[in-house]
């Protein structure tokens, strides 16, 4: 046993030698490997390092060169980026032009479309048309042929009937003028103005009657002023007149134009036509011709035009023209000139025999194309004579205004012409020197008013007694006696048509200068005067 574990002993020495010299083997073949592998690892770490730096050269070569270039890039980019931009924008507003131009076209389309569909239906109706006129062309032309007979047979009816119409207007002039004619050449109305508000009432009114006022009304009876007899008897006779016309105190303005509308028709029939207003200041004359609107001035104005029509229609045409004058203190002044001139420019009288016809020299003669026209003129009349007021005191009243309307007219269809004139005369205050205890100026401008006032009455008288002078003489006619007289030579006498309104005021106080005026009316009215003649009617 012992020695089996001695041998066992020594093999266990000897394995564990041989462990040992194997295990030592082993270490030194590990050793070697590592060392192998720690060279080999070297090496290649080593390579890798010459590589990675290598590369690591490379790559910073490469990244300077590439840093270079892209910074290049980016600026290029940059700009290619505003210059894309740049064009969006462009496109985009080139797109909202095309949006707008699409929407547009859009609607006009919707717009044409509506239009064919109305040409359409347009057609279609033409269409019809057509198709019911061929299909009945004939009974068409059978009833357009009737229509020409019946056309044919108007207008010859239609030329009978202007004929008839001309002739009946020339017969319609012959007995309107012979209506006037009886009536009297010379024609008075008398018109007694109302109390007016402004009348205190210790101003009584006179005793004025109107005894036919529900009948013809041309009678007026006025009390005279008290008288006492020598027994001490208080008596007051009653005045009786009679005249064409008298107007009391409630007629309008419109009532007695109706009275004297034909003798503005005679002046467009081609007379001379004289209308004139007398009477003491303040008696309403100034009211009858001159209110705006409605006095004889205005309504004359109307009537002449309203008539200009209608004789347009049976081939008259009228030329009209107008002066406005005044007489004041026995000198002729322009109403329608600067009234710097008044009293000052002279102008001058000139009558044309063959014509029966006066015009003012000096004096602007307005072409009157239209009642505006006419009114205008009357408007810068008063104005002058206002102007003038203010140096002379109430100057309307103390001269007279003479409104000239000259009407020459021509017939195209039948040659016919006339000529005739319209005065229309306001004369000044009628007051008598005596009552009206005034001096200086103002009895200077009296004595001229009454003086011409008289002239006028002496021509009237005169032309009363015409041709029934010793040996059937013609009479002689005082007219140069006045500038007012010798002014209305040829609208006074022959172949005029003359109205005097006689104005009366109704009071007590103005009653003797009523009575004066009612008598010097009264001697107008006993008046005859011939037979008036148109002016120059001939043909070419
Ligand atoms: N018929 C009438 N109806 C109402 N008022 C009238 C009438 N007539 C005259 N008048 C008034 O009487 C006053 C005097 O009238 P108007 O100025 O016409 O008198 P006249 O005679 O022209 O005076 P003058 O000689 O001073 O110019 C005015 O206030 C006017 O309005």
């Amino acid at each position: 046993m012992e020695r089996q574990l001695e041998a066992l002993e020594r093999d266990l020495d000897a394995a564990r030698r041989q462990a040992e010299q194997d295990l030592e083997r082993q270490r030194k073949s590990g050793r070697d490997a590592v060392e192998e592998i720690d060279a080999k690892w070297e090496k290649e770490m080593d390579h890798a390092r010459r590589e990675w730096r290598q590369r690591e050269n490379e790559w910073s070569t490469q990244r300077e060169r590439l840093g270079k270039g892209h910074d290049e890039d980016l600026a290029r980019q940059e700009t290619e980026k505003s210059l894309l931009r740049a064009q969006v924008s462009q496109l985009e507003l080139a797109l909202d032009n095309e949006r707008r131009s699409m929407e547009q076209l859009r609607s006009r389309l919707v717009h044409e479309q509506d239009a064919r569909e109305a040409l359409e239906s347009a057609q279609c109706s033409q269409r019809a048309k057509i198709d019911f006129l061929e299909s009945n062309s004939q009974a068409q032309s059978h009833a357009f042929t009737d229509m020409q007979r019946r056309m044919d047979e108007a207008l010859e009816q239609a030329a009978e009937c202007e004929e008839k119409l001309r002739k009946e207007e020339a017969v319609r002039r012959k007995l309107h003028n012979l209506v006037q004619e009886l009536k009297g050449n010379i024609r008075v109305f008398c018109r007694v103005r109302p109390a007016l508000e402004n009348h205190g009432v210790e101003d009584s009114a006179a005793k004025l009657g109107f005894p036919d006022v529900e009948a013809e009304g041309k009678e007026l009876t006025v009390l005279g002023p008290e008288t006492k007899s020598a027994l001490g008897n208080v008596t007051a006779s009653t005045h009786a007149f009679s005249f064409d016309k008298v107007f009391g105190p409630v007629a309008s303005n419109s009532d007695v134009f109706d009275e004297i509308a034909q003798l503005v028709q005679s002046a467009l029939d081609g007379y001379n036509v004289c209308i004139f207003c007398y009477g003491q200041t303040g008696s309403g004359k100034t009211f009858t011709m001159s209110s705006p609107g409605d006095g004889m001035i205005p309504r004359a104005v109307a009537q002449i035009w309203e008539e200009k029509e209608r004789l347009a229609s049976k081939g008259w045409t009228y030329e009209l023209t107008g002066q406005f004058v005044e007489v004041y203190n026995e000198t002729l002044n322009d109403l329608l000139g600067n009234p710097e001139d008044l009293d000052k420019k002279k102008l001058e009288i000139r009558h044309d025999a063959a014509r029966s016809r006066t015009t003012v020299e000096n004096a602007n003669e307005e072409p009157l194309d239209s009642p505006d026209r006419v009114h205008e003129m009357l408007a810068s009349a008063v104005k002058n004579r206002s102007v003038a007021a203010t140096k002379s005191n109430e100057r309307s009243s103390r001269s007279h205004s003479v409104f000239m309307l000259r009407l020459k007219g021509v017939n195209s269809q039948t040659g016919e012409r006339c000529e005739g004139v319209l005065n229309l005369v306001d004369l000044a205050g009628s007051e008598r020197v005596k009552n009206s205890g005034v001096e200086g100026a103002r009895l200077k401008e009296t004595q001229n008013i009454n003086r011409s006032l008289s002239c006028l009455g002496d021509v009237i008288a005169a032309l009363g007694s015409q041709g029934s002078g010793k040996d059937g003489k013609e009479a002689f006619i005082p007219y140069r006696n006045s500038k007012l007289t010798y002014l209305l030579q040829y609208s006074l006498g022959g172949n005029s048509k003359t109205l005097m309104f006689v104005m009366v005021s109704p009071m007590q106080d103005h009653l003797g200068e009523t009575l004066t005026s009612l008598k010097f009316a009264t001697k107008v009215h006993n008046t005859h005067i011939g037979t008036a003649r148109k002016q120059s009617k001939i043909k070419d």
